[in-house]
């Protein structure tokens, strides 16, 4: 019955700066860990890469999180090997994970030996989220605790680029993509099966740069921009935690921050 329901609107949290956004944003991911962990024993992850990572470290230090029961994937990544400062995940054992302690094991970076071969990279990745998912959910797709996602000028999300082929994507898990207009070019990608799974969806955007595209995805969705088109089935829930720097053209309805 539930699966007929249409998505929630999303909820705007914004904060008078990244200072207030960051300990909030921790706090919202700490809860969202309990409750995975109570119903599963585990809480399953998706990072995203630019600014995303960094913050998440107003996760570290603080009490309640239990590092060893989070399980940790990417919503896209770059088809660089992992020395190359464009990679995602080195950007999170960067900012992140070399500051607290995740069980290596239970990090999910893509198969670097697969770099020349995009669909392969793709696949291989899509059989690492098989390989967590599957069993334990038997759904059609995998569902996510949480995800976390970033969002470029132009409104894109993970890899999911304005007017792209793979907006449209509705049965593979991961895909590839050749022709970013981000550089690097080459990616893989969630899709937005997978992204519209999760229970919990957050983007954080701040920053002036963001001002004009926040208001464009948020207030006029019916454009139809990657961003917009993050709605999770019911009951999964879009957040967007921002600063007024980034809202401050946005007339969508904000909600005070509590948990
Ligand atoms: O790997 C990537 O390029 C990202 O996943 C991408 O979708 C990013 O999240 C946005 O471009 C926002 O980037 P910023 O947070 O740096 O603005």
């Amino acid at each position: 019955m539930s699966a007929h329901k249409p998505p929630s609107a999303p909820i705007l949290y914004s904060f008078p700066s990244a200072h207030e956004l960051t300990p909030a944003l921790a706090d919202f991911i700490i809860a969202t860990q309990h409750d995975a962990i109570a119903k599963k024993d585990r809480f399953t992850v998706a990072l995203s890469g630019g600014s995303l990572p960094h913050t998440l470290t107003g996760l570290i230090g603080k009490p309640g999180v239990k590092w060893d029961k989070w399980h940790i994937f990417y919503v896209d990544e770059r088809a660089v090997p992992f020395d190359n400062p464009d990679s995602n995940h080195s950007l999170c054992v960067s900012e992140f994970y070399s500051k607290v302690p995740i069980p290596e094991q239970n990090i999910h970076p893509i198969d670097t030996t697969l770099l020349d071969d995009l669909e392969e990279l793709a696949d291989a990745y899509e059989q690492e989220l098989i390989r967590e998912f599957a069993q334990k959910d038997a759904a059609r797709f995998p569902i996510f605790d949480l995800i976390l996602l970033g969002m470029g000028p132009d409104g894109h999300t993970g890899s999911l680029f304005p007017g792209h082929e793979l907006l449209s994507e509705s049965s593979r898990w991961v895909a590839y993509i050749e022709d970013s207009p981000k550089p690097p070019p080459k990616r893989i990608t969630f899709t937005y099966p997978v992204i519209n799974h999760a229970n919990k969806v957050v983007f954080v955007a701040t920053g002036g740069a963001k001002l004009d595209i926040l208001s464009q995805v948020l207030d006029k969705p019916e454009q139809g921009l990657p961003s917009s088109r993050v709605r999770p089935a019911y009951p999964g829930q879009v957040y967007w935690f921002v600063d007024d720097a980034a809202s401050g053209k946005t007339e969508y309805p904000r909600t005070s921050f509590k948990l």
